[in-house]
């Protein structure tokens, strides 16, 4: 069989299936390499991912490879899609299998561990100036994606041309609309924060709280996240489109959302490491709340959401006190500088 694909999709979990499935189905041939070769096995007999999307068939055009140097030999296009405390790793096993005239795109929504960095700086540092890098962000859960029900996504990065081949390859008049972006930062950013508001979502309604607490939680949340990206030189209004206000709604409402059923149990009383085992999928926020928290006091910038999440992660703090925390704080005005 010919070794050539129009984009290889390396992560065959949720999502790095989903976006497989829907980039094939748009007629393009795609490579879905996974690190576990007994999961790839599966794929292929079953031509569906049970394990992470039961009874969605995959695609004829969809093609799971458990080899990286036959996944990525295949195609110049490489779209990333495991958890971000994997990401260097993976690209750092990619980097020798590499094509000369690769453009590598992720869909990981997370920041480096420990180090807090933007994925563009983790994927620059691994792998150069050479290849054009771009990131995919927005409220697109991957069961309905891969479902085929009508999605939103935004897409930016560090060359046009790249930008416009991904919107062709990505974009379905029927099932998905690519939105064409030009804050990379911004959109990787609200990605990660995302995750985090999610979960305090999750815990106020865990506790019991109503939609009013949820939705000021969103709000503010908001407010936190576009304080965060002015600081890191992204643009306000980009957190009033699909990366931003867009993610937020979605996983602050939905229990798709790992993050939010993660603070739904939490605030239910659960214990964390009971809580992640329970979902058995990755939780983003889990991790991405101590980057972001730790990225906010390094640019003085105040999060009082994320503090109380972080608090409650790894600080011993209860949701009742998180909740009692924000209540509690000082009047003010409603506006981004306060
Ligand atoms: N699911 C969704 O709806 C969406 C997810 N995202 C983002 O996509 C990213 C991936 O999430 P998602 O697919 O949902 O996560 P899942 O938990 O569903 O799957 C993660 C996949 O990554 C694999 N993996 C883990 N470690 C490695 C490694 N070292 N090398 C290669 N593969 C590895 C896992 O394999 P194994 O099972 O063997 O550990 C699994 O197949 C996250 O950043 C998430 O925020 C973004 C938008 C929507
Ligand atoms: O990013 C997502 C939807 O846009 C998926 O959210 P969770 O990781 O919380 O499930």
């Amino acid at each position: 069989m010919k070794n050539t694909a129009d984009i290889t999709v390396l992560g065959a979990g949720s999502y790095g299936t989903a976006l497989a499935i829907s980039l094939a189905s748009n007629g393009h041939r795609t490579l879905l390499w996974g690190h576990n070769p007994e999961h790839i096995a599966n794929l292929k007999r079953d031509r569906a991912n049970e394990a992470f999307l039961p009874g969605i068939a995959l695609p004829d055009l969809l093609i799971p490879e458990a080899d990286l140097a036959t996944a990525l030999a295949a195609s110049n296009n490489v779209l990333v899609v495991v958890p971000s405390h994997v990401f260097g790793t993976v690209l750092e096993q990619a980097k020798p299998l590499l094509r000369d005239d690769a453009r590598i795109i992720w869909a990981t929504k997370g920041l480096e561990p420990e180090t807090g960095r933007l994925l563009q700086e983790v994927a620059r540092d691994i792998v150069g100036d050479k290849y054009p890098l771009a990131v995919l962000s927005g409220p697109t859960f991957a069961k309905e994606l891969a479902a085929g029900l009508p999605t939103a996504i935004s897409i930016a990065g560090t060359d046009v041309t790249f930008i416009k081949d991904l919107v062709e390859l990505l974009h379905s008049p029927k099932r998905l609309r690519v939105y064409e972006n030009d804050d990379f930062i911004g959109l990787q950013l609200g990605g990660a924060v995302k995750n985090v508001i999610a979960i305090s979502a999750g815990m106020s309604d865990g506790i019991g709280f109503g939609a009013n607490a949820r939705t000021a939680l969103i709000t503010r949340g908001l407010v936190e996240l576009t304080r965060l990206g002015e600081a890191m030189g992204a643009k306000a209004s980009t957190f009033m489109g699909m990366a931003g206000l867009g993610d937020l709604v979605l996983t602050c409402t939905d229990n798709q959302s790992r993050n939010r059923r993660f603070g739904l149990a939490l605030g239910k009383g659960q214990g964390v490491e009971e809580a992640q085992v329970e979902i058995g999928q990755v939780v983003e926020g889990y991790r991405n709340t101590k980057e972001v928290y730790a990225l906010a006091n390094r640019l003085g910038v105040e999060m009082p959401i994320t503090e109380q999440v972080y608090k409650v992660l790894y600080q011993g703090g209860t949701p009742h006190e998180a909740a009692i925390a924000l209540l509690g704080r000082e009047q003010k005005s409603e506006t981004l500088a306060d």
